[in-house]
């Protein structure tokens, strides 16, 4: 149920813009726990560049507010250049993600942290593996295991699935619905594709002529 008590980020009349052109006047909306919010919209309309604005602005003024910290965000952009020659493995990569580490090395806690995103992502075959030499949808699958070696409240996936087949979308969300059930974290999803807001979606925050509107995608149809 969306109430007060579970509510993860209120943004308020917020405005977002490029070089003093103006993409989105005025945007309310409030994301709480345990929700998978697509945030949709044609080409530039400014979807990554209200995910920045909130990003940017996070706890700064009263046009975004959150109870949670900036750390206990994470964003997963939607470019990375993985070359195929890449040497790290997917385990020490997601090991990157541990923010605190003092050590240069992991310790046997952190090394439990890793092994279990592992497990929550379906990457145990791969996690000797170079980054590298893993395909479009297992790379995004590591992409998110690092994001939730931190363990986020609110996960910002930013067109994580636009270049992944069929089978590899539907699995990217299978994983995250049930890390959003395993874990309570919110996440923002941008996305292009109508078929995974209506599977997969909770509310859809769609973008078009400069406004916002979101709508739970039950009643969105
Ligand atoms: N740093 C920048 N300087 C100038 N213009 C920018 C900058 N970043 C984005 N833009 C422009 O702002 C508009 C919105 O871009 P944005 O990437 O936010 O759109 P989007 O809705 O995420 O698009 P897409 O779905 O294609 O990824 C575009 O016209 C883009 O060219």
């Amino acid at each position: 149920m969306s109430t007060e008590s579970n509510l993860i980020l209120s943004v308020r009349d917020l405005d977002v813009a490029v070089k003093n052109r103006k993409l989105i006047n005025d945007l309310s909306f409030d994301i709480f726990a345990k929700t998978l919010t697509c945030v949709t919209g044609e080409n530039g309309v400014g979807k990554t560049t209200l995910i920045k604005t909130i990003l940017k602005q996070f706890n700064k003024n009263e046009h975004v507010q959150s109870k949670i910290k900036r750390s206990d965000m994470q964003y997963i952009p939607q470019l990375r250049n993985i070359d195929d020659d890449y040497p790290l493995t997917v385990f020490d990569f997601i090991g990157l993600g541990l923010q605190h580490s003092i050590l240069p090395w992991l310790s046997k806690k952190e090394k439990q942290s890793v092994q279990k995103v592992i497990e929550m992502t379906k990457l145990q075959d791969l996690a000797n593996t170079p980054l590298g030499s893993c395909s479009g949808g297992e790379q995004q699958r590591v992409y998110l295991a690092q994001a939730l070696v931190s363990q986020p409240k609110l996960l910002i996936l930013d067109e994580s699935t636009a270049s992944l087949d069929k089978e590899a979308k539907f699995m990217l969300l299978d994983v995250v619905k049930s890390v959003i059930a395993e874990t309570g974290a919110s996440v923002l999803f941008i996305t292009h594709d109508p078929v995974l807001v209506q599977q997969y979606g909770d509310y859809d925050l769609n973008i078009a002529n400069q406004a916002g509107t979101i709508k739970p995608v039950k009643e969105a149809q």
